[in-house]
């Protein structure tokens, strides 16, 4: 059955059945793929999630024999097996007998950190197309992730629609919604869309609790004090643990109505899906799985699941998700051949939990997306899964207690030992060894140890609390107070989120204008590309009549004295036709563009002659939207009138220069470039080329990127001033009279960075800067390191290899030396590591590599960072902050809504206070135990 299984999916043309449904969804053509042994009785799995890369699955069967002996054996040693096989589950399958997958009924799990866990595989029975034969479909939930068995492949992750295998073409072929059968059939498998967050009763926890191996030896030692009379002591220890076990039930209840309350508004809403046929149903939320259409209201609403955006545009806040609340346009992706990915098109893709605040339609076609993930599978699940199942962190004092917990019982093992030996010399009775003896252990090991280090914890998050930072990992806390090293992000956390406009450097027969110019809107010509890329050349957009968006967007688009027109009249009205959004000069006569007008076809030539008195506006054709990655943002753009469209670019200079003919690029490029950046301004390169007149409205809305990216024209740089939070200096210098070393983790240009480091006291005046860049080798030439000072000569490169760490320099690179080293240069990383402090033109993923390079060094690290380019640095770190004016948001364990960098003051002595009780309690009981455990031995030998 499951043969024909396999061989039904391969038609990938018609969607219909569950199994080939299934088998679509979870990428049963996953390239490179082997084909699984069927014999095989352990598989791995690609799981690619936090927890990590992959999971390794291993088939067991019941088994009556096993089964009995286990059951006889926990009744003989009055439930010990049972305990110590939920302590330890990696044994917990000696109960079961070892079989291959294909025939398993209960799964062992055992993921990347070796933590394991039993599973057991439920059968999923359905109905094949068009008959009436029953099939079943395997499946088990492992983290509240879903797997399904299938034939040749084993099991496989559902992945919704994000398989890696789907095409942006045949996403947007398929999606003709489902019918309410296949929806129902879809929900078996997937399960209801919902993230619940399970908030147990104060019973289930208690007994959870209890469970626990130092409550039950807690419960022992009571239970042994009473019967050696002992009962003032035992009531004393009884009380004390009710009231740490209420305080800690009373903590996890309030931690998960805290996490549940963060899901909670993406659970509870209604949505409008649409039906194979074409009509429209609404239905709960929870009901939706990948592969229904759904309407997105024009009023908004909180994002229930992972969409792909299939026809208008909406307007998103992702505060949610990654602390940043500028807000983002989305729209649907191009009917092209390129495999989706929530993440690479993650501008045509919305995002559960996600705030829409508006939407916009052209034509009949409403606001539609396509359900790509649901419940745990989407972003924010993903993201709640990892702060329900965190990775170990390996925090040096966790691991430590554990280690002296048991240097302990080996202490109890040979005092136990010598009072046997004792009392048996004396020959005293069996009942008085008896309890002698296990009083030795209960002296010896603190039964209420992992209370009483808890509690300062408690004490601190609410603290923190009402200092607006909101924790949604407590264990962390503790490890605040360790903080060796702080990563900061530039822009937006040291300094202002808003930037101030500067000037203009106009660019004119490949030389820069003498003077920079401050009054844009006067002092450049309405036509000039510069004033024009200016104005057209970002992300604005209107919401609630307000001009809202990148907070450099609205200062550069601020100077230029322009409007921005979006088309149409209200909410309802207004995207009903195929309109630009439009640009023009301010003026109170401007008449605005007639819509019919501007609908552009294939063969479009906008044939208005110029004769026309036709005013000066531009239409923004298409947008291609900034990204972290390419660290540039363009637009292709109509003037009205012209024969061809016009195409603008602006991003950091380096990367707009590469794509920029080099005879437009001024030769003193460089120098002035680092004029303006070394000053600390931010500077912005801009571009313009003209498009060849064949390159029509649909082929604009069709053409790659990277295609169109190219031979630009620069004209222009664009200067900003982005001044440093008052907050920032002083709390630089807390943090290093306090030791704790501060490193720079930016997306700007080297030179700003390394002003703005020197600003806020990050490097000293007196402390000299070395910047270092690497090549990597050519074929057939070794690779290059070189160093270069800002002040002086640079010592000789060996000097800085051979310091150990010791220099009294500091080091900045930017993301592309440091790509060349950690590839061809390996062995220099540590120097690199100790002594950089200003890692500039990070990419997003290069500032995540950087935090586990240093985690890997052994610093503990916090990254405290705000924008949407800092959450995989953030989550990767031991304590991520995300300074959010957002209540609250799953990018990181701490949340702070002050948003400046004192938070980390507050969070470093928080975490202290909590570390100092923890340590001071440890300690004071160990020694207690220690000291009694001595003088009771002597006591017993005199
Ligand atoms: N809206 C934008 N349009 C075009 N280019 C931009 C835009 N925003 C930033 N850039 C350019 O891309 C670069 C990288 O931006 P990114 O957002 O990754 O980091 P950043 O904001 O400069 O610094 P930080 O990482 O400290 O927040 C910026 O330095 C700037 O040159």
């Amino acid at each position: 059955m499951e043969e024909q299984f396999i061989a039904d999916s391969s038609d990938q043309q018609e969607l219909y059945s569950i199994c080939r449904r299934a088998s679509d969804l979870t990428g049963s053509f996953h390239h490179g793929y082997e084909r699984l042994d069927r014999s095989l009785a352990h598989q791995q799995i690609e799981i690619g999630t936090d927890d990590g890369e992959f999971i390794h699955c291993f088939g067991y069967q019941h088994c009556t024999i096993r089964l009995w002996i286990y059951w006889i054996s926990s009744v003989l040693f009055i439930g010990t097996p049972t305990m110590l096989l939920a302590w330890y589950p990696q044994f917990a399958a000696i109960r079961y007998k070892p079989c291959s997958l294909d025939s398993a009924t209960i799964v062992l799990i055992r993921d990347s950190n070796g933590l394991c866990s039993l599973h057991e595989v439920q059968l999923i029975s359905h109905l094949q197309p068009n008959s009436a034969i029953v099939e079943h479909t395997r499946t088990f939930s492992h983290r509240l992730l879903q797997f399904v068995w299938m034939s040749g492949k084993g099991f496989q992750r559902l992945r919704g629609l994000s398989n890696g295998q789907m095409t942006l073409a045949s996403l947007l072929d398929s999606a003709q919604g489902l019918s309410k059968q296949e929806q129902d059939d879809l929900q078996e498998l997937y399960g209801p869309n919902h993230m619940e967050v399970e908030v147990k009763s104060y019973w289930k926890l208690f007994v959870s609790e209890v469970f626990n191996p130092f409550y039950l030896f807690q419960a022992f030692s009571i239970v042994l004090w009473s019967a050696d009379e002992y009962y003032y002591y035992a009531a004393c220890v009884l009380f004390l643990t009710a009231v740490s076990v209420i305080a800690s039930l009373f903590q996890t209840k309030k931690q998960s109505l805290a996490l549940r309350n963060l899901v909670e508004a993406s659970n509870c809403c209604r949505v409008m899906v649409c039906r194979r046929g074409g009509e429209c149903e609404e239905v709960a939320a929870s009901c939706l799985v990948p592969g229904d259409v759904i309407l997105v209201p024009s009023d908004g609403c909180v994002m229930p699941c992972d969409a792909m955006m299939l026809a208008g545009t909406c307007i998103v806040n992702e505060s949610m998700l990654t602390g940043e609340s500028a807000p983002v346009t989305k729209s649907s992706p191009p009917h092209s051949d390129e495999i989706y990915d929530p993440h690479i098109h993650r501008r045509h893709t919305l995002f559960c939990g996600t705030q829409v605040i508006q939407t916009r339609y052209y034509g009949n076609h409403q606001v539609s997306a396509l359900v790509i993930r649901t419940g745990f599978s989407t972003s924010k699940g993903e993201l709640l899964r990892s702060v329900m199942f965190p990775k170990p962190m390996g925090f040096r004092f966790y691991e430590d207690s554990l280690k002296f917990v048991t240097f302990l019982f080996f202490v109890a093992a040979f005092g136990m030992s010598y009072c046997v030996y004792l009392y048996v010399q004396r020959e005293a009775s069996s009942e008085t060894i008896t309890l002698r003896t296990l009083d030795i252990i209960t002296i010896v090991v603190p039964p209420a140890l992992p209370a009483a280090m808890t509690a300062g914890t408690v004490f601190s998050q609410s603290r923190l609390k009402k200092k607006g930072i909101f924790c949604i990992s407590p264990p962390r806390i503790n490890v605040c107070g360790k903080i060796k090293m702080i990563c900061f992000d530039k822009t937006g956390t040291l300094t202002e989120d808003g930037l101030n406009f500067w000037a203009v450097l106009p660019i004119k027969d490949q030389q820069f204008s003498p003077q920079p110019v401050w009054n844009p809107s006067n002092d450049l010509p309405t036509k000039s590309h510069l004033l024009v890329a200016m104005a057209c050349c970002h992300a604005l957009t209107r919401i609630h009549n307000e001009l809202c968006g990148d907070p450099l967007d609205l200062s550069m688009f601020e100077a230029t004295q322009w409007e921005l027109e979006e088309p149409g009249g209200d909410d309802t009205t207004r995207y009903d036709m195929l309109a630009p959004t439009v640009v023009r000069p301010r003026s109170k006569n401007s008449p605005s563009v007639s819509l019919e007008q501007s609908i552009p076809n294939d063969d479009d030539v906008w044939n208005i002659d110029d004769e026309f008195n036709i005013p000066y506006e531009v239409g923004i054709m298409r947008q291609f939207p900034f990204s972290s990655t390419v660290q540039c943002m363009s637009v292709v753009v109509r003037t009205l009138g012209a024969h061809n469209m016009a195409m603008y670019t602006k991003g950091a200079p380096e990367k707009i220069v590469n794509i920029c003919l080099p005879e437009t690029v001024p030769e003193n490029f460089s120098q002035v470039l680092s004029e303006f950046t070394s000053s600390g301004y931010r500077v912005i390169a801009l571009a313009h080329k003209p498009l060849e007149s064949k390159l029509t409205w649909p082929k604009v809305q069709r053409v790659k990127r990277e295609q169109i990216e190219k031979d630009m024209h620069l004209v222009g740089l664009l200067i900003m001033q982005n001044s440093l939070k008052p907050e920032t200096t002083p709390v630089i210098h807390q943090l290093q009279s306090a030791n704790i070393r501060t490193v720079m983790i930016t997306g700007d240009n080297l030179m700003t960075a390394v002003s703005v480091s020197r600003d806020c006291g990050m490097i000293s005046r007196i402390e000299s800067v070395l910047i270092l860049s690497a090549s990597a080798p050519d074929p057939g030439r070794n690779g290059n390191v070189s160093l270069q000072c800002l002040h002086g000569d640079p010592p000789p490169i060996e000097v800085l290899w051979s310091s150990g760490g010791a220099a009294t320099f500091h080091l900045a690179l930017d993301g592309r030396t440091w790509a060349v080293i950690r590839t061809h240069f390996p062995e220099l990383l540590p120097t690199v590591i100790t002594q950089g402090t200003v890692f500039a033109r990070m990419a997003p993923d290069q500032k995540t590599q950087l935090v586990e390079q240093l985690m890997a060094m052994d610093y503990v690290v916090a990254m405290c960072g705000d924008g949407a380019n800092d959450v995989g640095a953030l989550k990767a770190a031991h304590i991520g902050v995300s300074l959010s004016e957002a209540e609250a948001s799953v990018a990181a364990p701490f949340t702070s809504r002050e948003v400046n960098i004192n938070c980390v003051l507050h969070l470093i002595r928080e975490g202290r206070c909590a570390l100092t009780t923890s340590f001071e309690t440890f300690k004071y009981m160990a020694m207690y135990s220690l000291i009694q455990f001595i003088t009771v031995l002597i006591l017993y030998t005199v």
